[in-house]
């Protein structure tokens, strides 16, 4: 049995221009015990999705289980099934910190909790703030404790919903730490982001969505293996030549190039000579998963246009 199951899912919205298709026809299962990533630009769709899941939206079409509990039909049952960590930072400001994971416990119906509400509190740095009252604690704080809200009924498929934006190095340190331990344990997580790289370390398995369809879903290991080319990367004052520009990703002062192999490199060094474009710090890499993401993207979008 899957830990989750998305079968032909399909979400509309009503809008101005005529009804909006933020999910159509999304299907795939999620293991017990993986870590899978869903990524995907803003609007894709992800939050939808997630809101199916965790019972908060309605699907127009399809079936979402958790555990084999239909989201729909059983939902209470798949609600105590998952601990989902919410994008927004939503708390009780009268409460301290041990009292709102005891009130969140009470939610779930268990009682002298205090065991396991201790463990939540010294793997996600928070033990010396339990006594404290929410709204004393800083944003990154406050965010810990909903990590540990979500997650004092110890449900066995954990959702994070881009947990990590605006969050400083060291709570995504303790977060990734804390979460990884418990997939290590048996629970399954499922994350949304868009930092690609978190994705690309932890994910084992990622699904690509963009305009409510799955464009891409294999192991990450796969996705990045099946862009073969390497990478040029380099910093540069001048404009690049019109033909590489368009297929360069460009932040500030550096520029990416993809090639296919090393005569593409060569070619693409030449044609920078041949117009004039001086370049400094030249790296030669394989390609990430920012990459394999862009390009999935780009073809996506080249083959809806042909549709
Ligand atoms: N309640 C709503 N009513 C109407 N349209 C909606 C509603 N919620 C989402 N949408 C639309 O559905 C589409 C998918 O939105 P969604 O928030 O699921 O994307 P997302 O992938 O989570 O994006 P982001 O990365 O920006 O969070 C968008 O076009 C959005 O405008």
């Amino acid at each position: 049995m899957p830990a989750v199951s998305f079968q032909g899912v399909a979400k509309t919205y009503p809008s101005a221009k005529g009804a909006l298709r933020a999910l159509d026809g999304v299907s795939f299962d999620i293991e017990p015990g993986e870590f899978f990533g869903l990524l995907g630009p803003n609007g894709a769709g992800k939050t939808t999705l997630i809101s199916i899941l965790a019972g908060l939206a309605q699907a127009s079409e399809g079936r979402v289980k958790v555990m084999g509990h239909d989201v729909a039909i059983d939902f209470a049952a798949a609600r105590h099934a998952l601990g989902i960590v919410p994008q927004e930072l939503v708390f009780d400001p009268f409460f301290t910190v041990r009292e709102a994971l005891r009130i969140q416990s009470g939610y779930f119906g268990i009682r002298h909790n205090d065991d396991w509400i201790d463990e939540l509190l010294a793997g996600l740095g928070l033990t010396d703030k339990a006594g404290a009252n929410m709204r004393q604690l800083s944003g990154g704080m406050k965010r810990r404790v909903l990590v540990a809200q979500a997650l004092v009924h110890k449900p066995p498929v954990i959702v994070l919903d881009e947990p990590t934006a605006g969050v400083d190095v060291e709570l995504r340190q303790t977060l990734w730490q804390f979460i990884a331990g418990l997939n290590r344990k048996g629970h399954t997580v499922l994350l949304t982001t868009h930092y690609l790289e978190e994705a690309e370390a932890l994910c084992g398995r990622i699904a690509m969505l963009k305009s409510g369809r799955i464009v891409a879903l294999d192991r990450t290991a796969n996705l990045l293996a099946a862009t073969k080319g390497s990478m040029l990367r380099f910093k540069t004052d001048d404009a690049l030549p019109p033909d590489l520009a368009g297929q360069a990703r460009v932040t500030g002062r550096i520029a990416q190039i993809a090639t296919r192999d090393a005569n593409g490199v060569e070619a693409t060094l030449a044609r920078l000579r041949e117009s004039g474009v001086r370049i400094e710090d030249l790296e030669i890499g394989r390609a990430d998963l920012e990459d394999v993401f862009l390009s999935i993207m780009q073809n996506a979008g080249k083959a809806e246009v042909a549709r």
